[in-house]
């Protein structure tokens, strides 16, 4: 029987994995908030805002109705700004039925809380664990709607519930591996963002590839401190929810955290940046949450710190750089 798939946000990546999604023989409705992207979605097959010129498959349709989009939806797929996900989800939950498995694709901390998304979500539809999932891993969205082969992480607290979303999202292309923990995923791919935008303050100051490589990998070390210190099995930091989607934003001009650092460190200002960046660029909230949680953990998170400092307090990147370096010294694993 083929399944019944609701995709919530029809920006890049929420309609890239509509796509995924309806490849693998699924029958997709995409939520969209703005008339004229559901429907030139309907009409055209296309979403001329995110990916003009590329064809959507024939199994998506897309509605701004959420009630209609999640009515008999056997998966519910979140992919709004973390930000926005409580209050969205506050009023699509109603709707949402009790088996729904419900999937995040964001890649943020709530501001204030410092809560995961899994963490909102069954705080406003009093989901169990065990039908919340999680997708991550190097997904740059535009390679993605292309075709070209990827291949990504699905986490759930119940393995059949990933299996599920595995099977439903495998396709020629995508290929998704099942991982249990859901909180070593979503760390990572909160984390990755922030580390993509320094990554990129670094390459926009054009620092060379020693240094890159330094904060990638300094990078993923605060990042497994943090994942460890909040249960997650160290092992995740080490696949694609962890260096491998930290390698893709930290490489590619595809990335949008990226792309904000490099403006950044190139010397633009915030507003600056803000203003050019169309699309979201979560590490440029969630570097704020994300060292919240950090304190709350008592972890140290210099490189994230770093990127507070420049994109909220107005340091400029050469100060931040010679504080980072002038650190103490100290042990490599600790
Ligand atoms: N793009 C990518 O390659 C990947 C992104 N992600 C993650 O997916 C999540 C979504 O990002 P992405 O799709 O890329 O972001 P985009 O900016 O491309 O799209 C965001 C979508 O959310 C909608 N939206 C914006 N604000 C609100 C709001 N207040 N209420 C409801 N809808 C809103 C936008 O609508 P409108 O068009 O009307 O503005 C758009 O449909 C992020 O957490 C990101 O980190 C994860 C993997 C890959
Ligand atoms: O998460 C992503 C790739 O896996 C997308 O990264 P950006 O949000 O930086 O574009």
């Amino acid at each position: 029987m083929t399944t019944r798939m609701a995709v919530l946000g029809a920006g890049s990546w929420g309609t890239a994995f509509a796509m995924i999604l309806a490849d693998a023989g699924s029958r997709v409705t995409l939520w969209g908030r703005r008339p004229e992207v559901v429907d030139a979605v309907n009409r055209t097959h296309t979403n001329p805002d995110y990916f003009p010129g590329i064809a959507l498959p024939a199994g998506i349709t897309a509605t701004v109705d959420p009630a209609a989009a999640v009515a008999d939806a056997e998966f519910v797929v979140l992919a709004v700004p973390s930000q926005t996900l409580r209050a969205n989800l506050a009023a699509w939950a109603p709707r949402i039925g009790p088996q729904t498995v419900l999937v995040s694709l964001m890649k943020g901390v709530e501001l204030g809380t410092a809560k995961l998304m899994s963490e909102v979500i069954a705080e406003v539809t009093g989901a169990d664990r065990d039908r919340i999932a999680v997708v991550s891993g190097p997904n740059l969205a535009p390679e993605i709607v292309r075709r070209e082969p990827a291949a990504c992480v699905v986490a759930c607290r119940d393995e059949t519930v990933a299996e599920r979303l595995q099977l439903a999202c495998h396709t020629a292309y995508y290929r998704p591996y099942t991982n249990v923990d859901v909180v070593g995923c979503e760390v990572g791919g909160a984390a990755k963002n922030v580390i993509g935008l320094a990554v990129g303050i670094a390459e926009g100051m054009e620092l060379g590839d020693n240094t890159k490589a330094s904060l990638i990998t300094r990078g993923l070390a605060e990042t497994a401190r943090l994942g460890l210190a909040m249960g997650a099995d160290p092992l995740t930091f080490a696949g694609l929810a962890g260096m491998g989607d930290l390698v893709a934003t930290c490489s590619s001009p595809l990335s949008r955290n990226h792309t904000f650092g490099a403006n950044l460190g190139r010397g633009m200002t915030v507003a600056e940046t803000i203003a050019a960046t169309r699309q979201t660029a979560e590490g440029v909230t969630s570097c704020r949450s994300v060292l919240d949680l950090a304190r709350r953990h008592r972890i140290d998170m210099p490189i994230a710190q770093m990127v507070v400092d420049v994109v909220h307090d107005g340091k400029p990147p050469q100060v931040v750089v010679k504080e980072l370096m002038s650190r103490s010294a100290k042990p490599e694993r600790r």
